[in-house]
């Protein structure tokens, strides 16, 4: 029942001690203290995009306020120095942090490049992919183009299939989702890719999938890039957005969707569309869209010359004019992170190695020094600290990649990693349909008043006690 993994077996090999253990830990932990609390929920939180609720349960990630996210317990600093690295490249393997999800275990170099491997051989389209993708509009914004050819791939489920036969075993699910989760993530650059040249180049083709080279490398030159930093910079990008635990809108919408036994394919697609959201991950074109602008305002009575107009003051007049009209700024902030989110760090490590004399990057470097000052004294925001899509911008702009409407498509193809090896963990410890309960105003009025009745009376009896 479940397809030849065409010399993946390692990996599956070690899954399969892995998974089923894991899920009979659970079993026994839920058996012994499954009835003990861990929170407190308010109306404020009912009212409050559910801010602060432990709720649900995610095994790849874990976000810490302060410190940022851990894969599998390690930070992305600690990945950036241990994960197998690409050749002659010194960033880290999407491979390395896809074995790394999904098993809790660093990989070898070996390992990762059976990775690599079995994903080019997963690549292919479907014809009927390729030819929707060919007949969207170029004006199609590209995160439409993208969860459209991702929820058409549905005709390839092997998940869908196996399960409309009627007699596969729940065990299996796990197995069927990873095969299935595996040759997204191996299509996904193929899609990504076609989306970039068909929109931005004319409709050029993209080329072969290199059975010899890595995941990143083959995205990049399918995409026409051939330069070593840039294929270095999209291996870390890569990584760096794969995964934020579990309660962020893609994460969410996936395991939301994935709950009700949906296929990877439609689950993925639409946590896509609320990627493709502004305040999610089409932050990084928001950035660089009020980048272009403020680079244009600097440079009206300069003949363009914004960067001599560039200091703080006049930085300054622009975050407030932002915010005045009544407009987030785009990259600052965020509904969990209360410092500077690492992912923000390590590009900009990245581009004080490779490209510290850049314009752009001393406008955003001065917007660091500014706006966290500036979203302080406007007193709103719970984190004043930019987060991911403050910087990612900037370093493919260096590189060429200057389409900004592609942005949120390369963060759709690296989100992919984590939140699909995250369904694959929920389906081997056989998670349920997920269901929270939902109140109206008067009923969560009535339950508040209820509450304080009972409080006054159990208060009145015992002081008669
Ligand atoms: C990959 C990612 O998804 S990272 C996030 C990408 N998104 C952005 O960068 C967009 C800008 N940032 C934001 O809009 C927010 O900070 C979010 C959406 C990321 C987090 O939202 P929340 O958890 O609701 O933030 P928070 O509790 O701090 O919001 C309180 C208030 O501050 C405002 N606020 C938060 N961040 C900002 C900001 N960057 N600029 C201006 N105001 C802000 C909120 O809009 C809210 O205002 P309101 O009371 O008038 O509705
Ligand atoms: O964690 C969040 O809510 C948003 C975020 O940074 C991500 O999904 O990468």
């Amino acid at each position: 029942m479940i397809p030849q993994q065409n010399g993946l077996e390692p990996l599956y090999e070690r899954l399969r001690e892995i998974l089923p253990k894991h899920a009979q830990d659970v079993k026994e932990f839920r058996e012994a203290h499954g009835g003990e609390a861990i929170g407190i929920l308010t109306v404020d939180m009912a009212y409050g995009g559910m801010r602060g609720i432990k709720g649900m349960v995610s095994e790849t990630s874990v976000l810490d306020a302060d410190e940022g996210i851990r894969f599998q317990g390690h930070t992305l600093l600690e990945l950036q120095e241990t994960l197998p690295r690409g050749p002659g490249g010194q960033e880290p393997l999407p491979e390395g942090a896809l074995w790394l999800l999904l098993t809790g275990e660093l990989p070898t170099q070996k390992e990762t490049t059976l990775l690599s491997k079995d994903l080019a051989r997963r690549a292919e389209l479907p014809h009927h992919v390729e030819q929707m993708l060919n007949n969207f509009p170029k004006e199609l914004h590209p995160m439409a183009q993208l969860s459209a050819a991702v929820t058409a791939l549905h005709s390839e489920s092997k998940f869908a299939k196996a399960y409309a036969t009627g007699d596969t075993p729940k065990s299996k699910y796990w197995e069927l989702t990873l095969e299935d989760s595996l040759d997204l993530i191996a299509k996904l650059p193929v899609i990504a890719a076609m989306i970039y040249n068909n929109v931005f180049h004319n409709g050029r083709p993209i080329g072969k999938i290199d059975p010899e080279k890595d995941l990143g490398a083959n995205f990049a030159n399918m995409m026409g890039f051939t330069d070593e930093g840039f294929v270095d910079l999209l291996r870390l990008y890569l990584v760096i957005h794969a995964d934020h635990e579990g309660g962020n809108v893609s994460a969410h919408t996936t395991h939301l969707v994935g709950s009700a036994l949906s296929d990877p394919y439609l689950a993925y697609g639409a946590a896509l569309n609320g990627l493709a959201g502004p305040l999610h991950g089409l932050a990084n074109q928001e950035v660089l869209s009020w980048l272009t602008k403020i680079k244009a305002r600097l440079g009206e009575k300069n003949g363009g010359n914004w960067q001599e107009n560039l200091n703080k003051k006049s930085l300054s007049d622009e975050v407030w004019n932002t915010l005045n009209s009544g407009q987030v700024i785009p990259g600052y902030g965020h509904a969990v992170l209360r410092k500077t989110d690492p992912r923000y760090t390590c590009q900009r490590e990245f581009a004080l190695k490779h490209m510290p004399d850049s314009d752009d990057f001393k406008l955003v470097s001065m917007l660091y020094e500014v706006v966290p000052d500036i979203l302080l004294k406007h007193g709103k925001a719970k984190n004043p600290w930019p987060n991911v899509d403050a910087h990612s911008g900037i370093l493919l702009q260096h590189y060429g990649m200057t389409e900004m409407n592609f942005y949120t498509v390369l963060f759709g193809v690296s989100r992919a990693i984590g939140v699909l090896t995250s369904l694959v963990w929920s389906r081997s410890m056989g998670l349920p349909l997920e269901r929270p309960k939902s109140m109206s105003t008067p009923g969560l009025k009535a339950f508040v008043a209820a509450a304080r009745s009972e409080l006054k009376e159990k208060q009145q009896r015992s002081k008669y006690m």
